[in-house]
């Protein structure tokens, strides 16, 4: 499991590095990373770093100091090093190492003396942990050149621009190549937009603990939902594996209806009872004669997703709350919560446009900066939120970690898949597991299970691909080995030649 964390916590772990060995130099230690990596990329592309020609941005903070005497080390070994100094003063120690490496510094009124196209390689060293999301115009335009003339970025610490504290990209950013990231991951590297702008990302250890920040963020990898999945044992029975109940789809929809029974059904439900309508009871029967479809003892329930304009929605979601059971409202229910307010043993499975409305804003906030939104869902519903999309991030309300699930092939985003997962949170919600885990290893197992798959397949063939992928996954108990057995005595040897 990574764990990410907001800049004021990053700044924090730093200053806790240093207090443990005031003597070592984190600036050094950034800059030769930096510079090995750049080294990486030019051998990769060119096949040497001597003659390269090197083009370093540089903002008047650390992140800028970080990047010259990168340079400076790149140009002891041969390359070609301009820097840009764009903001601010650079930094007078690395400038002094750049220069005497034979680099150069060239104000923005110089720009026009240099070809941007004829670089071969980037060094983006304008802002690091303290910067601001955006960039100014002119640094925006430099950017915005280098990725269209293709010319690699490898960004010190962070790609210049995005919020490093949200994931959120407002406005104008740099596109790294590779990211070379120091100490803690930033939430940037792990949400979406702003990951899309890291490219690869380096991690570079400088002596950073990791602590148990109430701000961090934990993504999950595939270790974590082996290890976290509630796999069932000897001693387990259908009722301790779950009952689900799944009250989804309508005539409009029968198909959520049964994609949701799929999704709880092959994630290893202990029993599914279907109280959703005729149509989908008569495909069901045929497809899974294990569902029941009589009233009686449930530990989890899901409902909404496939109910259209159902309208007495309301309601049934209000009684299901009074059960004091938890449960998992997705799609059309989303929009019929009770207005007294959720608990946060549910588990609400919006994507952006369905949180967008439950928020009243628009989509393209939500999509602009998922984790705030997810919070904010959380916070204003009372329920947790598994906010979906190309990054799967699950907030609880009040609480400002967040968790991050496996992230999943694109073309998991189709009609179907949605109700899948939300079978999948409810099975994991009746054996037990707290509503945030539950979000994200469901989310994680379906991203797992499209991930093993060639290529797009229809959501109740993921459904299937699921429990094949638990199979996978499941850690083996350590058998002890009996030697003994088996071998060759008079007895159990006797028939053999
Ligand atoms: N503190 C440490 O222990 C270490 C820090 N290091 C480097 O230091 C960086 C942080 O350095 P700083 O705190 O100096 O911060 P930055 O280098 O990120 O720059 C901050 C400066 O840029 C200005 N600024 C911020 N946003 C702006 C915007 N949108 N437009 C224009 N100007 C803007 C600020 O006013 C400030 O002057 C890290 O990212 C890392 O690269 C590394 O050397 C490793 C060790
Ligand atoms: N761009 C993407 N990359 C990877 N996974 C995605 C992307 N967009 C959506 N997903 C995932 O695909 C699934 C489909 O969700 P959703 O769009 O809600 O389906 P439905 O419309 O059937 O409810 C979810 O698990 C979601 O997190
Ligand atoms: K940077």
């Amino acid at each position: 499991m990574l764990t990410a964390y907001p800049v004021h916590d990053i700044r924090r772990l730093e200053t806790a590095a240093i207090d443990a060995d005031p003597a070592q130099d984190l600036m050094q230690q950034a800059a030769g990373a930096v510079a090995a990596v750049a080294a990486e990329e030019l051998a990769r592309r060119r096949g040497r770093v001597y003659g390269a020609r090197v083009l370093i941005l540089v903002g008047g903070g650390n992140n800028g100091g970080d990047a010259l005497f990168a340079g400076a080390r790149l140009a002891r070994r041969g390359a070609r090093v301009i820097a840009l100094g764009l903001l601010g003063t650079p930094h007078p120690g690395g400038l002094a190492a750049l220069l005497a490496a034979g680099g150069r510094l060239l104000d923005q009124d110089q720009l026009g003396q240099v070809d941007l196209d004829g670089f071969d390689l980037g060094l983006d060293g304008v802002l690091g942990i303290g910067g601001r999301p955006g960039l100014p115009d002119q640094v925006a335009e430099i950017a915005r050149r280098l990725d269209e003339c293709d010319v690699p970025v490898v960004a010190v610490d962070l790609p210049s621009g995005v919020d490093a504290d949200t994931g959120a990209v407002p406005s104008a950013a740099v596109r790294a190549t590779v990211t070379v990231s120091f100490g803690a991951a930033k939430l940037c590297e792990v949400i979406e937009p702003a990951k899309g702008n890291c490219g690869r990302i380096v991690r570079i250890d400088l002596g950073f603990r990791p602590d148990n920040a109430v701000t961090a963020i934990d993504v999950l990898d595939e270790v974590d939902l082996a290890r976290r999945w509630p796999y069932p044992d000897a001693r387990s029975s259908k009722y301790t594996r779950g009952v689900v109940g799944i009250d989804a789809g309508s005539t409009q929809y029968p198909g959520a209806g049964i994609l949701a029974t799929h999704g709880a059904v092959f994630s290893g439900a202990g029993m599914v009872r279907f109280h959703g309508g005729e149509e989908a009871r008569r495909v069901l029967t045929g497809a899974l004669p294990n569902v029941v479809y009589a009233e009686g003892r449930v530990q989890a329930m899901l409902y909404g997703s496939g109910w259209g304009d159902r309208s007495d929605g309301a309601e049934v979601i209000s009684r299901g709350l009074d059960s004091g059971l938890p449960g998992v409202v997705d799609a059309d229910g989303l929009q019929r919560l009770p207005s007294r307010g959720m608990s946060a043993d549910w588990l609400l499975t919006p994507h952006a446009g369905e949180l967008a409305r439950l928020l009243g804003c628009d989509r393209s906030e939500v999509e602009a900066d998922p984790l705030t939104a997810a919070h904010r869902g959380a916070d204003r519903t009372g329920a947790t939120v598994l906010l979906k999309g190309s990054t799967q991030i699950v907030a609880q309300p009040g609480r400002r970690s967040a968790l991050i699930a496996v992230g999943g092939p694109a073309w998991t985003a189709q009609a179907g898949s949605g109700d899948v997962l939300a079978g999948i949170c409810t099975t994991l919600l009746a054996a037990g597991v707290p509503a945030q885990l539950a979000g994200a290893l469901a989310a994680s197992v379906q991203a797992v299970a499209a991930a093993s798959l060639p290529g797009p397949v229809p959501p109740q063939r993921l459904a299937e691909q699921v429990a094949i992928v638990l199979g996978r996954l499941q850690p083996q108990p350590p058998y002890e080995v009996d030697h003994e057995i088996g071998r060759s005595g008079d007895d159990h040897g006797a028939g053999r030649r």
